[in-house]
């Protein structure tokens, strides 16, 4: 019984200063414009293509959230997903999701929803809510085939 005690003491030990990253997938379905306020048709067809369709159009957007810090010894935690989760749906999800990102959100009022632009919005957000020590990084799939990825450096 000793024996096994010791073991396990020595077990926790070698937890101490690791660093993991834990991460929660989400999705937002939303339209959007890609396009200046400030330029021509013509200017914005040139660079913005069939993106600049100004009846707007649609992705399913999805999103890899994923935190970086020690494991907390008491809890076993870097922290617990469930309150990520909970970040993401506020700040992400209840405000981005079913929305036409250029008319409902008030970030995109005067910035262009390309996905650099909202993947740096989106981690904005949730960096606020997170503990100081963590490091976040967030990456944005706009379609199965593009995504971007922004860690606030
Ligand atoms: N650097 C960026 N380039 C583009 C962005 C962007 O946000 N950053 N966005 C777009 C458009 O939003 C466009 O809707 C992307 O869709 P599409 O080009 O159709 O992408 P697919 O992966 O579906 O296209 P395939 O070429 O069929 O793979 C454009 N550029
Ligand atoms: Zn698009």
């Amino acid at each position: 019984m000793e024996e096994e005690q010791v073991i396990l003491v020595n077990e926790l030990d070698q937890q101490i200063g690791l660093i993991v990253t834990i991460s929660r997938k989400a999705h937002f379905n939303a339209a959007h414009r890609l396009y200046r306020k400030d330029w021509t048709f013509e200017q914005n067809d040139a660079v913005f293509g069939k993106c600049n369709n100004p009846n707007f159009h649609g992705h399913n957007y999805e999103l890899i959230v994923s935190v970086t810090g020690e494991i907390n010894q008491e809890t076993g935690f870097v922290m617990d997903v469930k309150f990520l989760a909970d970040i993401i749906k506020v700040e992400v999800e209840d405000q981005f999701d079913h929305k036409n990102l250029n008319l409902d959100v008030p970030e995109f009022q005067d910035l262009n929803p390309t996905a650099e632009n909202i993947v740096v919005v989106i981690w904005n957000k949730i960096r606020k809510k997170i503990k100081s020590e963590l490091d976040l990084e967030v990456v944005l799939y706009e379609t199965p085939r593009n995504f971007v990825t922004y860690k606030g450096e």
